[in-house]
């Protein structure tokens, strides 16, 4: 914007008794505001979200795209589910409006993983694409509701789990972002005591809950529901069902995936095996403890 233009000024002028009006105009000088450029913000320089919580989880997720993401190179970027991986669209959006990598990442493709993460994507004025036309992810970042000792997750509390897993095993590089909460000590199943989520297809799923009982001795299993907003079950983003099937502390994650998959109707568990490339776990004094597969 240019500030300027003519100033209209009228003079008096009293001249052998009488009175005569000069107007003319002048030229203001031209104001040009200093441009200001949008930086990404440092980490070190945010202030605090007033949230012990949300601190740790704006820190791994800011700390995981910036050590991970090269804007440069990267082009289909996968956008998980949950309230950690809300940062990392911040984030992202941060360096779209920042002019050193604007004309980058305009030109990424986002790959949603579910309803909200689709919203995610849009609201942080992001490229949203379809998988079936990018079927290869440069890099996935996803939140986690338990991390084991070898990084292999549990994943699926938000009931996003099946394009979760389609969105993380696409991916050349997957990184998860988490508070510190979801670190278990050693093994899966510990801190999380939900059980384990799986989607399974409908019409299945009482066939299915009985083969988790009788077959695989899970000491409970639940079928979902909707909660107050909700009368029944909860619908996945692919009109499926999710049980959560409790198996206490999980010693073999991989097993117990391949087994639970084997049941018809079983569409995906939410054990992530062998998946996850590094976890960036934020703290609440906004440090990241960062583990790497
Ligand atoms: O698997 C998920 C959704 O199905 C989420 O990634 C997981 O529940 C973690 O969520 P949050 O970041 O809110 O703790």
């Amino acid at each position: 914007m240019v500030l300027s233009g003519k100033v209209p000024i009228t003079s008096h002028l009293l001249y052998k008794g009488l009175r005569f009006s000069v107007r003319y105009s002048v030229r203001q000088p031209v104001l040009r505001p200093r441009r200001m450029f949008y930086t990404v913000p440092k980490i070190d320089d945010l202030h605090s979200l007033g949230s012990p919580i949300e601190n740790a989880k704006r820190a791994a997720a800011y700390r995981a795209v910036d050590e991970n993401l090269d804007v440069f190179e990267h082009k289909v970027i996968g956008i998980g589910s949950g309230s950690t991986v809300v940062y990392v669209a911040e984030r992202l959006g941060q360096y779209l409006k920042d002019a050193k990598f604007t004309d980058y990442v305009s030109k990424f493709t986002c790959i949603a993983t579910g309803f909200q993460s689709k919203q995610l994507i849009m609201d942080n004025g992001l490229n949203f694409g379809v998988i079936e036309q990018n079927p290869n992810i440069d890099i996935a970042f996803d939140g986690a509701d338990e991390v084991d000792h070898q990084l292999q997750l549990i994943k699926g509390g938000g009931a996003c789990l099946f394009q979760e897993k389609l969105v993380s095993t696409s991916a050349e590089k997957f990184i998860v972002v988490a508070d510190s909460s979801k670190r278990s000590p050693r093994l899966l199943g510990v801190n999380w005591r939900q059980g384990v989520p799986i989607e399974v297809v409908p019409p299945a799923y009482v066939k299915v809950k009985n083969e988790l009982l009788s077959k695989l001795n899970a000491a409970n299993v639940v079928l979902r529901q909707g909660g107050r907003a909700k009368a029944g079950p909860i619908v996945t983003d692919n009109n499926n069902f999710i049980l959560d099937a409790d198996f206490g502390e999980i010693e073999n994650p991989k097993e117990l995936h391949d087994k639970i998959k084997a049941m018809v109707g079983v569409v995906e568990t939410g054990l992530f095996i062998d998946n996850a490339a590094k976890v960036y776990f934020g703290n609440s004094d906004g440090t990241v403890d960062v583990m790497v597969r």
